[in-house]
């Protein structure tokens, strides 16, 4: 760790050098003594590695082990009892906290560039507890292009809690523009947007918003490039939040959600939501979830390589292929400037809704599934599926193509994820 410290950044990681963290405040709130010794972290930006390190490497994060255990404990116990009636310790139940989360949350807040990170049941309970921010008469700004449970979601809140929610297309600033008004309470971005991977700018987003909304927060959903490969915060964002079912954990094994923020005040008023609801990550799944991140990047990179291939493979058969990575994506340029990679879910459109559906039925590498950022390649037809909850007439009128599939590109050997998508797309007639 000291050897790091004498390393001179280079000139990249001068930039996105962040400020030195803090702990968590979740664990300061919880703050003790560690029963063993261990090294003191330097109080210097030098002290962050790059992401794949930071991915693998979970720092004392301030719980106590008094075995120095090398894999975090799941403290599988819903109480901790107290030394007297009046004195609480630390924990006292594990909705309120629970050690295991703590540990996985001060790794998260590492990750995500955060200043203090919550690990939640889902990642609609991460948008349901950021939406309680939102007052009845407030209003929220969506994407037109974002996932189905999100839009369902959104439609709730519109209906039941009085909350005016507005759809604009979030690759065109001026379309956001008109839309935001003193009673902009959220701006919620997802880029790249499920399941048509359009980007959006998040700085300049972030730099409006502010600039005209005292009251608003930019929120990103970042679940499809997941922390390392996009880091919202530090693109001006003030909250950033995943589906840690997706690339986070890697495995399909859970379900978690994970929301990271800068501002303490605002991390105590969630926190506060995610106690009074009872949406906290389990302390089984808060071990699976710090366990799937540790291989984050190399599974990443691995499919993230495969997803490049496959595109333009698909490009080169002439289907018109959305993915990031590709020259011919209208926000190839501006992706980059925001990300370290295009990642590892693309779509295409085969012309005819029967076609795809043949091609999705006809693949056996590809599992006929939802979700994406699973170890597993995954194939699947947004409006039939994901989707499927944003009425037929909603999706027309978002112009989100009925023949669309998405591929979510996984660990396999590319070589054979490309044969078997080649078979089903013989089979099927498209090629
Ligand atoms: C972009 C995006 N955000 C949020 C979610 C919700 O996550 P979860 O299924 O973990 O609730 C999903 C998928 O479900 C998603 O695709
Ligand atoms: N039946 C579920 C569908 C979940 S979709 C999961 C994932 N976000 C994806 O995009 O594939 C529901 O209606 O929520």
């Amino acid at each position: 760790m000291t050897a790091h410290t004498d390393e001179k950044p280079s000139a990249q990681q001068k930039q996105q050098a962040p400020q030195a963290q803090p702990p968590s405040p979740s664990l300061t709130a919880h703050s003790v003594q560690s029963s063993v010794s261990l090294p003191p972290l330097p109080a210097s930006p030098l002290r962050r590695y790059r992401p794949a390190t930071e991915c693998v490497y979970v720092e004392p994060s301030g719980v106590r082990d008094a075995y120095n255990s090398s894999s975090v404990p799941i403290y599988q116990t819903a109480t901790f009892k107290q030394s007297s009636a009046t004195e609480m310790g630390e924990y006292d139940y594990s909705r309120s906290g629970n050690p295991t989360r703590s540990h996985l949350e001060s790794h998260l807040a590492k990750l995500m560039r955060a200043k203090r990170a919550l690990a939640i049941s889902s990642g609609m309970s991460a948008l349901d507890i950021i939406a309680r921010l939102v007052k009845a008469g407030e209003e929220i700004v969506a994407g037109d292009d974002i996932y189905g449970g999100t839009n369902r979601l959104l439609t709730f809140l519109r209906e039941h809690n009085n909350i005016i929610v507005h759809h604009a297309d979030t690759t065109n600033i001026e379309s956001i523009t008109p839309l935001l008004s003193p009673k902009t309470r959220l701006v919620l971005l997802e880029t790249p947007t499920n399941p048509l991977i359009k980007i959006a700018d998040i700085p300049a987003i972030a730099g409006l918003v502010h600039a005209t909304c005292p009251n608003a927060l930019v929120v990103v959903d970042n679940t499809m490039m997941s922390p390392y490969l996009q880091n919202p915060l530090e693109l001006g964002a003030d909250i950033v939040y995943h589906s840690g079912t997706k690339y986070l954990s890697g495995h399909h094994d859970l379900m978690a959600g994970v929301v990271g923020v800068k501002d303490e005040a605002l991390g105590d008023k969630l926190y506060f939501v995610v106690n009074a609801t009872g949406c906290g990550l389990a302390p089984f799944d808060s071990f699976l979830l710090l366990r799937g991140v540790k291989t984050l990047s190399v599974r990443m990179e691995r499919q993230q390589a495969s997803a490049i291939r496959i595109a333009d493979y698909l490009e080169e058969k002439g289907f018109k292929v959305r993915y990031p990575g590709l020259k011919s994506h209208p926000q190839y340029e501006l992706h980059r400037s925001i990300s370290r990679g295009p990642g590892a879910v693309l779509s295409f459109e085969t012309g005819s809704v029967e076609k795809s559906e043949r091609v999705v039925e006809s693949t056996r590498l590809w599992a006929i599934s939802v979700s994406f950022g699973c170890v597993n390649s995954l194939i699947s037809m947004p409006c039939r599926m994901s989707h499927a909850s944003i009425p037929a007439h909603v999706r027309k009128e978002r112009a989100l193509p009925e023949d669309l599939i998405r591929l979510c590109i996984g660990i396999e050997d590319a070589d054979d994820l490309l044969e078997d998508l080649e078979n089903a797309l013989t089979i099927a007639g498209c090629l």
